[in-house]
């Protein structure tokens, strides 16, 4: 199956926030119809958006799964017991259930669902919604190559689509997911030391915005590792030593290495607790 080419592939989110809509965007920006995705929420103040670009939102879960042959679960993770205990009696073979909260594991997943369904734990990030993602999935045991593939081929317009082993998962999670806020915050930053220094918000801002995306652009394309790019930058004796030396001195480094360390980490422990809760 081919989202690109078969017209009956349907596609259901159960939770219509922010990572759902971020998924959904970036999956019709290829040629997946609209009209072939729906989602569903307890309430109907989470559609608008979704109705905005085609979507149909639904009250019901069960209708979003029973309608669907790829289900998204995007809930927040303390809901993902509750939800796949409502939509277990109605998974069967023709499904394929991704769940993106962060930290519950497979484990969790398949334990929830019934015996040898397709499932698979993916970790996606914001930019999907301008196609710009950063996103890794693992298989579950009863997931085949087909469906990783046919997973990868629905997300391609959502960013990069990497696969991996779960143990990754939440590592990505610290990183990239999260990584996103980093990034912001870091542009927050960069934009108040500006106004610090007199240039008016909203330009400020707006060239925070535009040199996080370059530096981002640059990093990308060219391959080239941080560390060369940011020695091409620094003229010796120049502006952007000085300016590096006063981030090393307030830690930078080792406060973003373990900013991705701590969100790691809190992905695991979330990962226990929906384990745990009953
Ligand atoms: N926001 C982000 O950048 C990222 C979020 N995630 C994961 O995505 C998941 C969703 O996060 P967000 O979209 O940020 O949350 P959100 O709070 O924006 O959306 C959650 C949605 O779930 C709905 N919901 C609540 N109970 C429900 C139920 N019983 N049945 C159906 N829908 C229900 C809510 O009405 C809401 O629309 C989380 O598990 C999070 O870990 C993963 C990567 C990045
Ligand atoms: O903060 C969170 O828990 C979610 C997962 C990654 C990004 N947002």
């Amino acid at each position: 199956m081919d989202p690109e080419t078969d017209a009956h592939l349907r596609i259901g989110f159960i939770g219509a926030g922010n990572m759902a809509f971020g998924i959904a965007k970036g999956i019709i920006s290829g040629n997946v119809l609209p009209a072939n995705i729906k989602v569903s929420a307890p309430s109907k103040r989470n559609f608008g958006r979704f109705q905005e670009i085609g979507i149909a939102g639904t009250n019901s879960n069960v209708e979003l799964v029973c309608g669907s042959d790829i289900v998204f679960v995007a809930v927040k993770p303390h809901l993902v017991r509750e939800v796949l205990n409502g939509i277990s009696p109605y998974i069967t073979d023709r499904h394929i259930v991704v769940s993106v909260a962060a930290g519950v594991t497979l484990e969790t997943l398949q334990e929830l669902l019934p015996e040898n369904t397709s499932v698979i734990r993916l970790m996606p990030n914001l930019p999907c919604i301008v196609q710009e993602g950063a996103l890794l999935f693992t298989r579950g045991s009863c997931a085949k190559p087909a469906d990783g593939a046919l997973l990868r081929s629905l997300l391609q317009h959502c960013g990069l689509v990497e696969e991996g082993p779960e143990a990754w998962l939440d590592i990505h999670t610290g990183l990239s997911g999260s990584g996103v806020a980093f990034v912001y915050l870091f542009a927050e930053a960069l934009a108040e030391g500006a106004i610090k220094m007199g240039m008016p918000s909203s330009l400020a801002h707006t060239i925070a915005s535009q040199t996080v995306l370059g530096a981002g652009r640059v990093l990308r394309d060219s391959g080239k590792h941080p560390a060369q790019l940011r020695s091409e930058v620094c003229t010796p004796g120049g502006t952007t030593i000085y300016g590096l030396h006063t981030l090393e001195q307030g830690g930078v480094r080792a406060s973003t290495m373990s900013a991705v360390e701590s969100a790691t980490e809190r992905a695991r422990q979330l990962g226990q607790k929906s384990t745990t809760r009953k």
